[in-house]
Order: structure tokens, then sequence, then C-alpha cells
């Protein structure tokens, strides 16, 4: 279920632990910026330090919370952070887990070529998209690129493409998934947390590219 050619690939930036990132972000074009509730995580982050950098965002771009097997009860500290969070399970969460937040969320599958991808996605009917990243030890963020080619043609959920993208590959990545956003955590990065302005422009920047090359029928 991707989206029609006309409509503009959204953007998520995740990872972000500093302000001036943020606004980097916000100014480069993000639709969405990510913060990392994932204590092992490098980029990890407090919910007041998430609220406190969510505090900067203007609206319409939509803040949202990462979560790798969390507790309901860390899941309601970040949401009474952040009222407007949207959330997304990168763990090992079932679809009842995920529901019984009782909020908005994205499903991240870890993609190699054992997943059923239909299935999964089966699996998880209420959630608003699919996030494909690629399978890592420790859960996410590993910059790793996987085999697009395992994604079906009719996964029936809305896909958010994810797992090792840069502003060399975002394009390509775009034209072969066509998936409604995608997602960026390592290939915009000086190091683990620490996002370069420069990357994140040139990485939105690439997004329109895709977009406008689609758009031509190219
Ligand atoms: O960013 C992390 O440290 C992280 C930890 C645990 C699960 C997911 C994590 N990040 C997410 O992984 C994907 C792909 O990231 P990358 O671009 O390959 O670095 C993305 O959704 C990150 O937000």
């Amino acid at each position: 279920m991707n989206k029609p050619l006309q409509a503009r690939t959204r953007i998520k930036i995740c990872g972000l632990t500093r302000p001036e990132d943020v606004d980097a972000a916000v100014a480069a074009g993000a639709d969405a910026i990510g913060f990392v509730f994932y204590a092992r995580s490098p980029r990890a982050v407090t919910p007041l330090q998430a609220a406190e950098l969510a505090r900067r965002l203007p609206p319409f771009v939509t803040p949202v919370g990462l979560f790798v097997n969390a507790t309901p009860a860390e899941i309601e500290a970040a949401c009474a952070c952040i009222p407007t969070l949207l959330l997304q399970f990168h763990g090992d969460e079932t679809a009842a887990q995920c529901d019984a937040a009782g909020r908005p969320y994205l499903r991240a599958a870890r993609v190699d070529a054992d997943i059923d991808l239909l299935n999964f996605a089966r699996a998880f009917p209420a959630a608003q998209a699919l996030l494909l990243d690629a399978h890592v030890e420790g859960y996410g963020g590993g910059g790793k690129v996987f085999d697009w080619s395992l994604i079906p043609a009719d996964v029936p959920a809305p896909v958010v493409l994810s797992g090792g993208l840069n502003p060399a590959n975002v394009t390509d990545g775009i034209a072969r998934v066509r998936p409604v956003a995608v997602d960026v955590s390592s290939g915009v990065e000086l190091a683990k947390g620490i996002k370069d302005a420069g990357l994140m422009r040139r990485f939105c920047d690439a997004v329109r590219e895709a977009d406008d090359r689609l758009a031509a029928g190219l």
C-alpha cells in the first residue's frame, strides 16, 4: 500500500539529542523528528530531555517516540511529557502491547530473508504504517541497508522505508520501494546522536529530487 505518485514522500529524521540538530532538521524539511527512548541506544534521551527538544517543533512537524520492549509505565511517562507523541515500536512488542498504549503507532519490522512481511503486517492491523528496517544486532539504528527486493508489492500497510538510508541512496530507495515516508538516523550523523546539518539538508533535497523524478515519470 504505497503512496500515490503525486503525494510527497514524508521525511522522518530519528535519534536527535541536541537542540541545534532539531532546528537544523526542521529547517532542512523534516516532517517528523524521532526521539529514542531505549536506554541501551547511544542516542537515548529521557522523556524530559525529549520534551525540551520537542518544544522547538513548529506545528505540523510530528514528534515520534521510539520504544524497544518498553513497559506501559515507560510509554505513559513519555506520552505525559509529549502529549502529541506518535509511537514507534521497534522491539518484540505484540499487537496487543502496541494497541494497549492507546495511541497511533508505527510498527517496525526488522527485515531479513526469514521474515514474512505479509503476515507481519497482517498481525498489526492498527498500525498507521509499517516501518521497514534492516535486521541488526541491537534492534536498529545500525546504518545497514536490507535487500529491498524482499518487500512484497502487496504489503497491506503504508510502508516507511528505513535502514541505512543516506543522501546517496535515498533517491533510489524511493524509486524502487515507493514508500509513504523515509526514516534516517545513521546516514545523517557525524557520530551516534550527533546530526550533521549539511547531511540532513542533502538527505531532504534528495527526497525531493526523487519525488520530482517520479512525478515527471522518470
Ligand atoms: O537509533 C537507535 O539507536 C535505535 C535503537 C534501537 C532500535 C532502533 C533504532 N533506530 C532506528 O533504526 C532505524 C534505522 O536507522 P539507521 O538509519 O539505519 O541508523 C531508524 O528507524 C532509527 O530510528
